[in-house]
């Protein structure tokens, strides 16, 4: 049995009006020929589809199989058997599993450079699982999740960011995932790496120039060209860097944190933002105790809102629990929406909070609520004084809401959907999207200032030639041209089955 061709369900899991199965490796053909009742595949000129039935054939050994039933294996079996209305012969009886369209793609122009075989079938998960059956009787094994894809990589059709992009392409939900995805298929990120590893190269040589007449003492290297490459590097890989931001809200969506002292409003604010009574909602302070979240899609942007206890120092021991969940929403989160009733807070208060949690990768904006209840000019003294004492430092942003009357509920998601846009804001041609990319060029960056500074302190060349090597080893990361088992298993691993 070779053990390198392998099969699996290339459609979603469930009813469709087809499916469609792919085998891929060496004895693709062989093995679909094997099953398939239409024209010969082994002959068909590649990318051709024949149109036939897949077939069980099985073995009988008639007369002594019989026997062997007697005294072996239970009696069932061998009534099961007879009782069906199938082509008998001597030997092997023939059942046809499904009507279907076999296609032939042979080696190398296929998606994974191995011999392909699709075999669409009547969408059945039965029927599928009938089909792999037989595939699996007669040599082929089931795929794990993303070898198609990673047989691509390892025999070099893709490299290992346009892999990734694949799996991108399938979870894109929107326009600006799908476009970012697909430019990391056809090689985006790859271009734009090797520019900067050509960048390196050449850096490289410089410093081998002056490596190889070391013993002369003499300092061959132009140090002012070396200091523009590495410059012009930093910037490169720093624009990258900062494009993850965008890249990671758009692939994760953004975490907005509702915060605030008991009462304020936020669960009233989440219902708003929703158009749906999803947390409770009353008088009584400490209502909402564990965290609540909802995700709602702004302009192709996913914001996941969480909803938390209020802010207060508390004896009871499930409140204290959400206290503790609220602060570590706010830890990770990248918007905190802060809530104030005035009537029921002080400016100490709000400006003590936003001074404590203020960081430098969070947006703080401030919201006052329940301005149905006062009806005073705009700004009024509380919020001069807020204003004050914390803008732009801490924040720029006051908005003027009632979550009660649903006024002003426009204004916090413009602030959102704002936010997002500034995060667009970047030098970069290509947006990174992926955690390992950003911290491989992260590596890259601190490789390269490395070296900038071994240039300035005048260090040996020779420690300079190895920070090099680190910074392209860390940017051949993302290509996956240095990498390991263990990483790749985990890339692939997150496939879905039979891509
Ligand atoms: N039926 C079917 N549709 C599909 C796929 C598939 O595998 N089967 N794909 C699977 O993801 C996607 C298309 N991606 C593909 C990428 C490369 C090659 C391929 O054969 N590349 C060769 C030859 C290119 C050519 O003929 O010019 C190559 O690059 O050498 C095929 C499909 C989406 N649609
Ligand atoms: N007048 C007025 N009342 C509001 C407004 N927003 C919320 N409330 C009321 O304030 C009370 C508390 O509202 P919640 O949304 O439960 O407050 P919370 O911040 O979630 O409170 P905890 O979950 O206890 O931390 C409720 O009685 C709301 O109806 C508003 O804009 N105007
Ligand atoms: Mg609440």
């Amino acid at each position: 049995m070779n053990q390198n061709t392998i099969c699996a369900i290339a459609t979603a899991n469930g009813v469709g009006a087809l499916g469609i199965i792919r085998l891929s490796g060496a004895e693709a053909v062989k093995i679909a020929q094997r099953c398939f009742k239409g024209a010969n595949l082994e002959e068909a000129a590649s990318h051709t589809v024949h149109y036939g039935y897949i077939y069980e054939n099985r073995e009988l050994r008639a007369g002594s199989q019989e026997q062997r039933t007697e005294s072996k294996e239970p009696r069932v079996k061998s009534q099961e058997q007879s009782a069906r209305n199938q082509e008998v012969s001597a030997e092997r009886e023939i059942e046809l599993i499904d009507e279907v369209m076999v296609a032939v793609f042979r080696a190398p122009k296929t998606f994974t450079t191995e011999d392909v075989v699709e075999i669409s079938y009547h969408g059945s998960p039965h029927i599928a699982r009938k089909i792999l059956e037989v595939l699996v009787k007669n040599g082929a094994r089931l795929a794990k999740a993303g070898e198609f894809t990673m047989r691509a990589f390892m025999n070099g059709r893709i490299d290992l960011a346009q892999a990734e992009s694949i799996a991108d392409l399938i979870a894109s939900e929107n326009e600006t995932s799908r476009k970012v995805a697909l430019n990391q298929l056809k090689g985006g990120i790859t271009n734009e790496i090797s520019v900067l590893r050509n960048d390196l190269l050449n850096f490289t040589s410089l410093i081998e120039l002056e490596l190889d007449f070391a013993e002369e003492d003499v300092e061959f290297a132009d140090r002012t060209a070396m200091n523009s490459l590495l410059q012009n590097l930093r910037t490169k890989l720093r624009a990258l860097i900062e494009s993850f931001q965008y890249g990671n809200a758009l692939k994760n969506g953004v975490e907005v944190a509702i915060i605030g002292k008991p009462n304020a409003g936020k669960s009233t604010l989440l219902n708003a933002l929703l158009k749906e009574e999803r947390a409770i909602v009353s008088e009584i302070a400490g209502t909402t105790r564990d965290t609540i979240e909802e995700v709602i899609h702004l302009k192709g942007t996913a914001f996941r809102f969480v909803d938390t206890a209020g802010l207060r120092e508390t004896t009871d021991v499930i409140e204290k629990i959400g206290v503790t969940k609220a602060k570590e929403k706010i830890a990770s989160a990248k918007v905190l929406l802060y809530l104030y009733d005035e009537q029921d807070s002080t400016t100490e208060e709000v400006i003590a909070f936003v001074k404590e949690f203020h960081r430098e990768d969070l947006k703080i904006v401030l919201i006052h609520n329940k301005v149905d209840l006062t009806n005073d000019e705009i700004p009024n003294e509380f919020d001069r004084i807020l204003t004050e004492e914390l803008f732009p430092d801490y924040c720029d942003q006051i908005l003027r809401i009632s979550a009660k009357e649903k006024t002003g509920i426009e204004a916090v998601k413009n602030v959102l959907t704002d936010y997002v846009e500034n995060l667009k804001d970047h030098e970069s041609n290509v947006i990174i999207t992926n955690q390992r990319h950003y911290d491989a060029l992260e590596k890259s960056l601190q490789s390269v200032l490395q070296v900038e500074e071994a240039v300035r302190s005048g260090i040996h060349t020779e420690l300079l030639a190895y920070e090099l090597r680190n910074a392209l080893e860390h940017l051949g990361e993302i290509s996956g041209e240095f990498t390991n088992d263990e990483v790749l298993g985990n890339i692939f691993s997150k496939f879905c089955i039979g891509k």
